[in-house]
């Protein structure tokens, strides 16, 4: 991605992640949250197997906050699913903090595009749901739950049922769900794309929140550059036939802070966007 690392007049260019000494790049390696080496995934469609991913060597440290973008069926979400020990790869080896991962682990949550609420349970009943299958007794569940749905906003609706809530109160419950089994990782699948661009806003500031003062670790897909742009400590790329990651970079605009307006007046703001733009559309 030649284009990603070339200084633009005017602009800083999106920094590729910087170089470690090898012995250092080792220990953070061996010490990250999630780590990819090799990893080929390949459908058995019939007679044509598709090759969702050719090869993907990525290392995520605790902590960070990563947007995955890439164009439709280029291996975004078959990435998350092997992440969420949903898919045995074919080849290549996946580690969760050091340890050998093929099948979901409670370390990792996932939050999808639809929220999936039981429509029978309230706000509260379905954030205590999972708490309730792990065994927690009745006032520890109430409690965690009740401090996760204040933390996304809810607290005054944790008696509602599904229908009586927007999407975007759906949205944050199935955030508060996850987020209430304690996750050390949580890995999110387009969560805001079918919300309208005020809610949508206001998630992501939420979003944002939470991750600052619990510090997951989270893996974010999204189509949306400006969506990446805004939430990410570090941005990945992605193009397919067969899935692989093009573009691996810090996110400059983190080191920044400052609220999304503020942001997204920074002097770096508009030529990162067209360079993501730019690699979108190559
Ligand atoms: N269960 C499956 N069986 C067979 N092929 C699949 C399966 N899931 C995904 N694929 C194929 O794997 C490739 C990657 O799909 P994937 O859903 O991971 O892409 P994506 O980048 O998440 O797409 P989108 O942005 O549209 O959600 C595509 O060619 C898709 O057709």
């Amino acid at each position: 991605m030649a284009q990603a690392t070339e200084r633009q007049a005017g602009a800083e260019p999106l920094a590729p992640k910087a170089g470690l000494a090898e012995g250092e790049r080792r220990a953070a390696e061996q010490n990250a949250a999630i780590r990819l080496q090799g990893v080929r995934l390949t459908y058995a469609n019939g007679k044509t197997d598709a090759v969702a991913l050719g090869g993907v060597d990525l290392s995520i440290a605790g902590e960070q906050f990563v947007c995955v973008l890439g164009p439709s069926g280029c291996g975004k979400t078959s990435l998350l699913r092997v992440i969420a020990g949903y898919e045995r790869v074919t080849e290549g080896e996946v580690t969760v903090f050091g340890r050998k991962h093929t099948a979901p682990h409670p370390e990792v949550g996932i939050v999808f595009q639809q929220a999936n609420l039981f429509p029978w349970l309230t706000v509260r009943g379905n954030v205590e749901f999972g708490l309730k299958m792990a065994g927690l007794p009745k006032a520890d569940r109430r409690a965690l739950a009740m401090d996760h749905i204040g933390r996304v906003g809810l607290a005054a609706y944790a008696s509602l049922l599904p229908h009586q809530l927007s999407g975007g109160m759906k949205q944050r419950t199935a955030i508060a769900r996850t987020l209430a089994t304690e996750p050390r990782i949580v890995l999110m699948d387009e969560p805001f794309a079918a919300l309208d661009a005020i809610t949508r806003e206001t998630l992501q500031d939420q979003l944002r929140t939470i991750w600052s003062q619990t510090g997951k670790t989270i893996f974010f897909i999204t189509h949306d550059v400006d969506e990446a742009l805004l939430l990410s400590t570090r941005l990945l790329v992605m193009q397919g036939s067969p899935g692989r990651i093009v573009a691996d970079l810090d996110n400059p605009l983190h080191a920044a802070g400052g609220s999304f307006a503020l942001l997204r007046q920074h002097k770096q703001y508009a030529e990162l966007r067209r360079q993501l733009v730019e690699m979108l559309k190559s």
